[in-house]
């Protein structure tokens, strides 16, 4: 049956694996996450398995995630792992993709930007590949740096952006423009049935403590009762969504009807010294702060027009910062083994 899309084009979508009629297929949804041992993928295991009705595979190279954030699964009849580098074909039997895979800190990034840019790129026209091989649906976890240093504020998912296309930043910010236009050119040309979520600022457990992000680096700060390094000027914002929201929104993005892109992100807006202020308050009121130099293109204000997610997700983020700030803080102090001190 040709399917119309959100831009008019009418294709038929590809046949998919008879597997898919099967009795087998019948009692089970394969679902394929791409960077699944990673921080958001992690908890998004975690939801995905609390369906009896699903089959988990991850994919991963561990090049920022872990095998320790998924031990709950290894071993279970419902969950594999896979060591994968998606830059690589992979070629397996699914119905649903969430492709998350590539390195989110922008150390990690930075630190390797040509293959960034290629598990952007060669990576998400790999997982296109497979989901038109076998007629799977596919989300990309796209990002707010699409929409670079924004002169729109906040970001609607209508706005262009402003993007530096040969800064350090590029790898990333250009790397997940191009993985947007890929999906669609799969979407007009094969019928292939896409979703993009535009995921803003996340924080959680899991997140990797040295991984050099604001939230994590505050914390660990904090915690090991280091000053706490704010990035010139301090008066740049960012808009922090707790990664059970942002979970919550990827998979009603996945099982609804609409390709986006979505923005997926908490509209609550801080700049770095209110943020430092809040978790020097909540963990420990004798840390000093320091200003310390910046990187290159960093954005000076993001904060997501959630509209859309509200009308056609029926989706809002409920974790308030001051509520996941100390769930974060309880997560590093048992991986830091620094009990709280009353
Ligand atoms: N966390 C955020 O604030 C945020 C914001 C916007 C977008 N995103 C996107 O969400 C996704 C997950 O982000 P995260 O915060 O969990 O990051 P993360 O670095 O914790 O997870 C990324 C995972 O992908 C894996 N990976 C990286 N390159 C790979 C490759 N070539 N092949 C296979 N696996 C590979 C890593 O090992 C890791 O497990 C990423 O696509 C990121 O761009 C995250
Ligand atoms: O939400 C997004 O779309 C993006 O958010 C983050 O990118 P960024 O906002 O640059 O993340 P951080 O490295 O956490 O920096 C946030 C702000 O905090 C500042 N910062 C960072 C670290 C630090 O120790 N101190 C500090 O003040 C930075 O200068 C920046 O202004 C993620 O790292 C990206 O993967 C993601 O795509």
């Amino acid at each position: 049956m040709a399917t119309n899309s959100s831009n008019g084009a009418t294709k038929q979508p590809p046949m998919p694996s008879p597997l898919r009629f099967s009795k087998f297929f019948q009692s089970n949804m394969r679902i394929l996450v791409t960077g699944g041992a990673g921080f958001i993928g992690s908890h998004l295991v975690d939801k995905l398995m609390e369906n009896e009705k699903n089959e988990v595979i991850v994919a991963d190279n561990f090049f920022t995630g872990s095998k320790d954030n998924l031990k709950k699964w290894i071993g279970h009849p419902r969950f594999e792992l896979i060591r994968h580098d998606v830059t690589e074909q992979l070629l397996i039997e699914v119905d649903q993709i969430y492709h998350l895979a590539c390195p989110a800190s922008p150390i990690f990034y930075k630190y390797n930007p040509v293959k960034t840019i290629k598990t952007n790129v060669i990576g998400t026209l790999n997982m296109l590949g497979l989901a038109k091989r076998v007629g799977a649906r596919i989300l990309l976890t796209s990002t707010s740096e699409v929409y670079g240093d924004p002169l729109e504020h906040p970001q609607p998912e209508s706005y262009w952006g402003n993007v530096n296309p040969i800064g350090v930043r590029s790898c990333y910010d250009e790397g997940k423009r191009v993985a947007e236009t890929l999906m669609f050119d799969y979407h007009r040309q094969h019928g292939i049935e896409i979703r993009i979520a535009r995921i803003f600022n996340t924080y959680g457990p899991r997140m990797n403590i040295d991984d050099g992000r604001v939230v994590s680096n505050f914390i660990a700060q904090a915690i090991r009762g280091e000053p706490l390094t704010v990035q010139v000027p301090g008066t740049q914002t960012r808009s922090f969504c707790y990664v059970s929201d942002m979970v919550d929104g990827l998979i009603r993005l996945m099982e609804g009807e609409n390709t986006g892109p979505i923005n997926i992100g908490n509209p609550g807006e801080f700049t770095m010294i209110e943020l430092a202020e809040n978790v020097k308050e909540l963990i420990n009121p004798k840390v000093e702060i320091n200003m310390v130099e910046n990187t290159p293109d960093d954005p000076r204000q993001r904060k997501p027009d959630i509209t859309k997610a509200k009308e056609l997700l029926g989706w809002e983020p409920k974790v308030k910062l001051r509520d996941g700030l100390p769930l974060m803080e309880e997560d590093f102090r048992q991986r830091l083994g620094v009990p709280k001190s009353n």
